[in-house]
């Protein structure tokens, strides 16, 4: 039996997830052994693969978060694209089968498939229907824009129903990437960076409004920081803050937390022309790491292949809350009664299909992204903490941004 190591950052309900996938595979053959090991945060699972590769013990099969895409692009040598492994192993990877936003995500322009989308999601916001109640607010109608999250907020915590309105996971990811696209305002030039090296758009004037809304409830005390990353979901499972955006990778966790949920679409600004637009994938995707034996990567592209199958591809979906990456497991889903059953699942899917993106909603992209979001989190963390205002927050996480970014380029 060959062995086969998958890197990955998932916890609770989706590393469950992850442990069964990979069980069922392993019990379906006797040729190979997929082994997943959880290896802490998104950024953290991606430092510490580049440290691995560095020093020849980098895993077989790498999870890496949507915004590490540009860095593994860049690494050259350090990857096989996932469409040549899967031909080589004998299996094709039909590209017209896959939900299109996401595999242009992760494809190069000349449209060749970098890394498998084993999990890809959309921002979306829950809200504790107890504490709407509470609060006396009505539990059948989430707050759809921005200024309506920030009135529920306050009624939230005003009534006492809560001692938290509102909170967050990933200021970046949701707040700033998606908050552009859904927003249809720039977060940088070159199609944000898509179409060529990028200059960070985020300081303007959307964005300063809608940060310095988020700095006046913090001092409110009706919003609550979380983290940088998925920590936030816990104040919201734990019944601390009646609102939440978050992945929608976050619904296992919640409906195993047994509250008294209710999903929304991610708000818009209602201020921004043509908003809602459309959100853009985020989650991670299966990279497949260089110098390997062609035993490994034979199964490697059998793992893939069982994958992508539509019964996993819609468990996964199902237990997750990440979105079916393929057509066939969305009709099948669909052709259950499952989204009648569970209101607001088919929300993420929806969000990211329902327009043709624009220029400002393909998706982000930098050769350091990561780094990009490190400086915007310094920057929201100090205005966070009544250090700084939203403009200047923004303003300096663009300069820094920008300047990170040339550096990159060697320019
Ligand atoms: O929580 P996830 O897995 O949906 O990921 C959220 C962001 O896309 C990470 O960058």
């Amino acid at each position: 039996q060959t062995e086969i190591s998958w890197w990955h950052a998932m916890t609770g309900a989706n590393a469950e997830v992850v442990e069964k996938i990979a069980g069922d595979f392993n019990a379906s053959q006797s040729d190979y052994v997929v082994k997943p090991v959880f290896k802490g945060t998104y950024p953290e699972t991606l430092n510490a693969g580049i440290a691995a590769f560095r020093a020849g013990q980098a895993p077989d099969i790498m999870q890496v978060f949507d915004v590490g895409t540009g860095v593994m692009m860049g690494a050259g040598g350090a990857i096989v694209p996932v469409g040549k492994v899967l031909a080589d192993g004998g299996f094709t990877f039909d590209k017209s089968q896959y939900l299109p936003g996401i595999v242009g995500y992760y494809s190069t322009p000349e449209g060749e498939m970098l890394s498998f989308p084993y999990n890809s999601s959309s921002p979306i916001l829950y809200y504790n229907k107890d504490i709407f109640e509470k609060a006396g607010l009505d539990v059948n109608a989430p707050p759809q824009t921005w200024a309506e999250v920030w009135a529920a907020a306050r009624k939230i915590k005003e009534s006492g129903a809560a001692t938290c309105g509102y909170t967050s996971t990933w200021l970046t990811w949701i707040h700033t990437e998606n908050f552009a696209a859904w927003n249809n305002v720039s977060w940088a030039t070159n199609e944000n960076g898509l179409a060529g090296t990028p200059e960070l758009k985020i300081d303007g004037p959307l964005f300063v409004k809608h940060f310095q809304e988020l700095a006046d409830l913090a001092k409110e005390g009706v919003f609550v920081y979380g983290g940088r990353t998925s920590e936030a979901k816990q104040n919201f499972t734990s019944g601390e803050c009646g609102i939440l955006t978050e992945s929608s990778g976050g619904l296992g966790d919640v409906v195993k937390s047994g509250i008294n949920y209710g999903i929304g679409k991610l708000p818009y600004d209602e201020t921004a022309e043509g908003a809602p637009q459309n959100t853009t994938p985020g989650g991670a995707s299966l990279w497949v790491m260089a110098g390997k034996s062609d035993e490994v990567y034979k199964g490697v592209a059998t793992f893939f292949n069982y994958l992508s199958q539509t019964e996993v591809q819609q468990f996964l979906h199902e237990q997750s809350g990440y979105l079916p990456v393929t057509m066939a497991a969305y009709e099948a889903t669909k052709a259950t009664d499952f989204y009648e059953k569970n209101p607001g699942r088919e929300t993420p899917i929806l969000q990211m299909s329902g327009k043709p993106p624009t220029e400002n909603s393909k998706g982000v992209r930098a050769p350091n992204l990561p780094q990009l979001r490190d400086i915007q989190n310094e920057e929201y963390e100090k205005m966070l903490a009544g250090q700084q205002t939203a403009e200047e927050a923004l303003k300096n996480a663009a300069t820094r941004g920008n300047a990170a970014i040339r550096e990159a380029v060697g320019g």
